[in-house]
């Protein structure tokens, strides 16, 4: 070699992960099944705007099917799910960052489809119904909702194929009733639940949070204060974690309460008095005109 030269290797620019972007469903398969190769595959289904919730749930993705395996990220904001007078125009759109989050947390694919890719006949006539699980709590306030979820992502599975799938727990109803179809219904994927990630104050990250003025972001932090609340006298049962969460809640400046639930997570229905055992304590609230949501799952004695 001469004098003052660097070797090869020294001069390759660091290796950096690319996803490739896709658009269409053939564009997706083709970069998701490059080949016949047998490798495990693993999808994370978004609405886009991506957060370090997203990114938790990326590396978990990896993380399951290993160096050698394929991670698909999908963007799509589903009309389907939101109701009249939701946030459906206004819900945040950064194809370009989500991205980069994407890539840098180890997806191979990003499958960002318009609604005419994923819905080619207009309105879908045939739907899932998400049934007695899908009408309470989150469904109450937002009946239909979870009908719009499993229909997009039943169709989502079909597209993608995983052996993984992955959902926070964030959203503890919709992980419920998405590994209810997944049984019920004889899905050949697990269904794999990665634990909430929080601001170090306690707020749960969600893309909703853009929406929080300071104001309301201040305002926000009596939601997971309440869960925690609720979470430290676990130890004295039911309606002490209740009473104690609700007291935190209660005048809270700001802040509209939806519901205050100790769940059952089996079958997601209201916990009675004497139950025991792993329970989800979940709030819904609009912070200003935001609605949040969000729960800590406790042992409760
Ligand atoms: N803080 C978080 N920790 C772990 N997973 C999360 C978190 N926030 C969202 N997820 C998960 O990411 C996936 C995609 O969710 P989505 O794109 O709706 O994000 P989001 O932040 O929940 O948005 P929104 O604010 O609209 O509720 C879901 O499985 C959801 O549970
Ligand atoms: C699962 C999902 C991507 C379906 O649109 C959505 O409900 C979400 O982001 O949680
Ligand atoms: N993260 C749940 C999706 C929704 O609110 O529509």
């Amino acid at each position: 070699m001469a004098r003052g030269k660097q070797p090869a290797k020294a001069q390759r620019a660091p290796k950096v992960h690319r996803a490739v972007v896709t658009h269409t469903v053939d564009d997706f398969e083709a970069a998701f099944w490059p080949d016949e190769q047998p490798v495990d595959n693993a999808v994370v289904m978004t609405m886009g705007a991506l957060h370090e919730g997203h990114a938790a749930l990326i590396r978990a993705a990896r993380r399951q099917v290993g160096r050698d395996g394929r991670v698909a990220v999908t963007v799509f904001v589903n009309p389907l799910q939101f109701g009249a007078g939701e946030d459906l125009e206004r819900y945040p759109r950064s194809l370009d960052e989500d991205v980069k989050l994407a890539e840098e947390n180890g997806a191979d694919v990003v499958f960002a489809p318009s609604v005419d890719e994923v819905y080619p006949n207009g309105q879908p006539q045939v739907r899932l119904a998400a049934g007695p699980m899908g009408e309470r709590f989150e469904g109450t306030t937002r009946p239909g909702h979870f009908d719009g979820v499993l229909t997009v992502v039943a169709k989502l599975l079909h597209i993608t194929d995983p052996d993984f799938a992955l959902f926070g727990e964030k959203d503890a109803q919709q992980l419920a009733i998405i590994r209810r179809m997944v049984a019920d219904l004889d899905f050949d994927v697990e269904v794999v639940g990665v634990p909430t990630v929080r601001e170090e104050d306690g707020l749960a990250l969600s893309s909703r949070n853009r929406y929080l003025s300071a104001e309301d972001r201040a305002h926000a932090l009596a939601l997971s204060e309440a869960l925690f609340a609720g979470r430290d006298v676990a130890a004295q049962g039911p309606k002490a974690v209740r009473e104690a969460a609700a007291a935190v809640l209660d005048g809270a400046e700001g802040v509209t309460l939806d519901y205050l639930a100790l769940i059952d997570p089996h079958d997601f229905t209201e916990a009675p008095d004497d139950f025991q055992g792993e329970a989800v304590l979940a709030v819904a609230a609009k912070v200003g005109t935001t609605r949040l949501i969000d729960n800590v799952r406790i042992i409760v004695r």
